[in-house]
């Protein structure tokens, strides 16, 4: 039976790399999936490009910075499609933010809204119809800069909310464990999709180096030849997300073809 047969699975975030990622395995495994982000065309153009007649997908213009907005997603998944089994939050600010030399707290502040409380009230949201469902699966998505030195510096307000993520991610574990919902992250290095391709682009532009030269860069501390890609990282979501996952709950995932080794 497919992975992810006759289950419903929330995604927020969305747009051309993960989220885009996530929302197509759920479908292809054979789920249903709910996607949220704040821009609907792009949740319209992600929706038609998995699942062109609309069948196994839902969408609604989504900011987790709202909690109504988040209540409201958690309402049409369970309208389209009965309930929620399982979320999987790729929304998040990830963009360089500058160190704390020259931090300004109030754009600290805006990063731990959206990564860290942004995904806690979309979860809360998503809790009643969980609970009701006999349990599911909350995978929320870190970073290995939040268990390790990063491979890039200047981003400690980024990395301070997908800290503090992983840590909560303990607590709700042992919280909600006695409802059966089950608490995991999923802990991406460079990860291979639209935002690093940019990035390797622009980095290769601005230094008037071959593009090969600055993967090369990248991919030197890693076990594996290449990096994982957003597909391969939303792979590892759809798994912890899946009842083949039953047994795993207050683990961290690192997805990063070994660039870091705990
Ligand atoms: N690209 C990388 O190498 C790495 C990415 N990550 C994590 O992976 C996820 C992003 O995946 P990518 O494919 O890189 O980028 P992406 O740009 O596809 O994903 C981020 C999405 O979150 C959305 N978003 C931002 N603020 C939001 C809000 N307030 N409400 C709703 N949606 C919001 C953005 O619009 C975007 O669509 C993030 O959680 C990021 O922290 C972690 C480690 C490495
Ligand atoms: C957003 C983002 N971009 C690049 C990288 C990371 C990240 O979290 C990371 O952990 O290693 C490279």
């Amino acid at each position: 039976m497919s992975l992810l047969a006759g289950k419903t699975v929330v995604v927020s975030g969305v747009g051309a790399g993960l989220g885009h990622q996530v929302a197509a395995a759920v479908v292809r495994d054979g789920g249903n999936a709910v996607l949220g982000a704040r821009t609907e065309a792009n949740l319209a153009k992600s929706a038609a490009g998995i699942d062109p007649d609309g069948a196994h997908t839902a969408y609604r213009a989504t900011d987790i910075t709202d909690e109504g907005q988040c209540e409201a997603l958690a309402g049409l998944a369970r309208e389209r499609f009965g309930g929620i089994d399982a979320v999987v939050h790729v929304a998040a600010w990830d963009s360089y933010f500058g160190g704390l030399a020259d931090a300004d707290f109030t754009t600290w502040q805006s990063v731990i809204d959206v990564n860290l409380l942004g995904t806690l009230r979309m979860t809360r949201a998503c809790l009643p119809a969980l609970r009701a469902g006999g349990g599911g699966s909350v995978v929320f998505i870190g970073t290995q800069s939040a268990v390790a030195a990063p491979s890039q510096v200047k981003q400690a307000a980024y990395a301070a909310s997908k800290g503090a993520l992983t840590s909560v991610m303990y607590s709700l574990a042992r919280e909600l464990g006695p409802d059966r919902i089950r608490v995991n992250s999923v802990l991406p290095g460079w990860m291979w999709g639209p935002p690093v391709q940019a990035y390797v682009r622009f980095t290769a532009h601005t230094e008037g180096v071959p593009e090969g030269e600055v993967l090369a860069r990248l991919t030197e501390r890693m076990a594996l030849p290449e990096p994982a890609t957003d597909g391969d990282v939303a792979d590892a979501a759809v798994f912890l997300a899946s009842d083949r996952a039953r047994a795993i709950t207050g683990q961290s995932l690192l997805v990063n073809a070994g660039e870091l080794m705990r």
